[in-house]
């Protein structure tokens, strides 16, 4: 039913019924609520959008203004936009398809406001589809991709839901309009983590899909003459095109790893926080923001490099990849924009990092900043092994942060206040983040490739995969490493020849390595990354396809063209 639903396309959104809306019920309701809707939801019976966004305000979700008003004498909440930037904006489905809504707004009780949780609204009548009394609805508009899903707008004119609409699993108001704090007032941020979560996976399948088509592209491609006379080669044995491609392929390996953790470490935090240990919530918002930032990134920018790598038809929709790259830039910015998660890691990291001078021991993914030395160890460094390289990753990242934190102290020695020396500093914070995520990305890579149960021959593979993600990201960043000596000029040279090993080493797996993600040509919707190879016929098959040569000669000709030209053949 999904699927088709999916299929549907233009103005059908059902995506965020499914990877918001019923997460959010999962995660927020209470057991009696979870009776009333979870199940209506999974068996789409209702079909959900996640209201939070508004016109006005996206990242900073404590300035929402949709207000939930509690009304004692009828035991209601009475939601409404304030506002035109109160409007709700950018939610997926909202706009045509959902007939119901979790909707973020401002809680108010007895006059006082307990800042923003998730109410249960229905929008549409489940009889004609209509919008509820007092509900406004519509699509945002064509944005720069995905405009199968109608991204919507809505507006509350004094709405009454009953009390018990609000998700009441961690907050709630009693009949009365007695508030009820929760264990933390950031649970009501819980399924924001989890889908941040989920888009490392997202980024992860997005630069595995961009790397299918390019690799098998690159095998099928044969162009110019490597040497006199000889044959075209396939484009794939221009180290250029294996220095583009084969980087993003170990990429793409390595976020699909990392979303492995990144899921792993979900359920058992939050299998902890049922239970009341609210302990290890910092470090998951912390890891699920930055982990979303830095794969969506690097992946949208992979996903360009491997349509760039396609020459002309890479640029054409026949490609696939110009739809992946829009999709992969939305990844950027929904579910919280990049910059404003990468800060909310560097945040965590300026605490440990405090803590750690406090002589506090880390644990977690922040241990390494309290165990790597601060004086750099020059010296012959052997740059294939592994371990030598996680430990040049959790040393830069090491570094940065404790560069960062200290510029900010000093800032605030010279007398500024906590945010301004914030602000002055965030830069370096954001570069800090990224190392610490990067870090932590390599490090979870050679775990994962020396203790995953595969047959020696794949271990070996992937291995050398794990060396060229590595040495690539240590030759791109060569300065962040060699700026307090811990690598010197040799090691980034002989990190440099490593490379061009590992590329040349890389080669002949590159194939077997994309098939092995096991994309359906239906999934990857792409001529030139076809399973079969048939790139060419289906080139000229899908241009054939093109509204435009429904007639041979189009209705533009007898429109403008013919007369522009008589006319300038007339003054001739
Ligand atoms: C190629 C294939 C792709 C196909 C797909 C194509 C298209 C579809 C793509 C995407 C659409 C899908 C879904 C999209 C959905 C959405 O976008 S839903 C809306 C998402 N919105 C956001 O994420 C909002 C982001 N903003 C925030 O989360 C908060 O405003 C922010 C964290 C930035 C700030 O919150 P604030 O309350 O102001 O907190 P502080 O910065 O002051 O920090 C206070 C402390 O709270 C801790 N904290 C903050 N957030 C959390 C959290 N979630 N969990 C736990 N703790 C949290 C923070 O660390 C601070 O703690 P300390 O005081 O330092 O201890
Ligand atoms: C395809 C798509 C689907 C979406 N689906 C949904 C959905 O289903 N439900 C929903 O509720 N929302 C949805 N959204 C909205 C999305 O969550 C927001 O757009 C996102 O959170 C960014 O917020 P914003 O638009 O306010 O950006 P802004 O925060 O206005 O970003 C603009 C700039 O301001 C900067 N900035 C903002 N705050 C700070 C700060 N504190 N420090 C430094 N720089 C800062 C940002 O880095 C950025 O460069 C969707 C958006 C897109 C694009």
């Amino acid at each position: 039913m999904a699927a088709a639903l999916q299929t549907l396309g233009g103005g059908i959104g059902i995506t965020l019924h499914w990877i918001a809306f019923t997460p959010t019920i999962e995660q927020q309701a209470t057991e009696e609520q979870k009776k009333k809707w979870l199940k209506l939801a999974q068996d789409v019976a209702i079909v959900g959008a996640y209201a939070q966004t508004e016109m006005g305000h996206g990242t900073f979700v404590r300035g929402l203004e949709t207000t939930a008003t509690y009304d004692p004498s009828t035991q209601e909440f009475v939601i409404n936009s304030p506002t035109l930037t109160s409007t709700k904006w950018w939610p997926g489905g909202l706009g045509k398809t959902a007939n119901h809504a979790t909707v973020m707004a401002q809680l108010y009780t007895r006059g006082k406001c307990y800042g923003p949780h998730n109410f249960m609204v229905q929008i549409r009548s489940l009889e004609n589809h209509q919008p509820c009394p007092g509900v406004t609805l519509g699509d945002i508009g064509p944005k720069m991709e995905s405009n199968g899903n109608d991204n919507g707008f809505a507006r509350f004119d004094h709405v009454r839901i009953p009390r018990e609409n609000m998700l009441m699993k961690f907050a709630r108001v009693e009949a009365d309009g007695t508030y009820v704090q929760p264990p933390s007032s950031k649970l009501a941020y819980s399924n924001m983590v989890y889908l941040r979560g989920t888009f490392v996976m997202s980024a992860a399948q997005a630069l595995a899909s961009a790397t299918t088509i390019a690799v098998r592209y690159s095998c099928v491609r044969r162009q110019s003459e490597m040497k006199p006379g000889e044959p075209e080669p396939q484009i794939l044995e221009y180290q250029t095109q294996q220095y583009k491609l084969f980087p993003q392929l170990a990429a793409a390996y390595a976020f699909w790893f990392a979303s492995w953790f990144m899921t792993q470490q979900h359920g058992s935090i939050t299998g902890s926080m049922e239970k009341g240990d609210m302990s290890g919530l910092a470090e998951l918002h912390a890891l699920s923001a930055g982990l979303k930032s830095y794969t969506t990134a690097v992946t949208a920018r992979g996903i360009d490099v491997c349509r760039m790598a396609c020459g002309g038809h890479g640029y054409s929709h026949a490609s696939g990849l110009p739809a992946l790259f829009g999709g992969a830039a939305a990844l950027c910015t929904a579910e919280g924009e990049n910059t404003v998660m990468m800060l909310q890691t560097a945040r965590y990291l300026v605490k440990c990092f405090a803590q750690s001078q406090a002589g506090k021991r880390l644990t977690g993914t922040v241990a390494y900043l309290s165990a790597v030395q601060p004086s750099p160890v020059a010296g012959n460094r052997n740059m294939s092994d592994l371990g030598t390289l996680v430990a040049a990753f959790q040393h830069r990242a090491a570094r940065m942060v404790r560069h960062a934190a200290m510029q900010m102290q000093g800032e605030m020695q010279k007398g500024k206040a906590r945010e301004d020396a914030w602000n002055s500093c965030s830069v370096l914070l954001i570069k800090a983040a990224e190392a610490h995520v990067h870090s932590f990305v390599v490090r979870n890579f050679a775990e994962t490739v020396q203790t995953v149960e595969v047959d020696e021959s794949v271990r070996a593979v992937l291995t050398s995969l794990c060396q060229l993600y590595s040495l690539y990201g240590i030759t791109e960043h060569a300065g962040d490493f060699l700026k307090d000596g811990y690598l010197t000029g040799r090691d980034i040279d002989a990190a440099s020849s490593h490379l061009s090993a590992m590329l040349a080493r890389v080669r002949p797996d590159a194939v077997a390595l994309v098939d092995a993600f096991d994309l359906h040509d239906k999934i990857l919707r792409s001529v030139l990354g076809r399973y079969d190879g048939r790139v060419y016929e289906h080139l000229y098959e899908w241009a054939k396809k093109s509204p435009l040569n429904k007639s041979e000669v189009h209705e533009s000709y007898y429109k403008y063209l013919q007369p522009f030209l008589k006319s300038n053949r007339a003054k001739l």
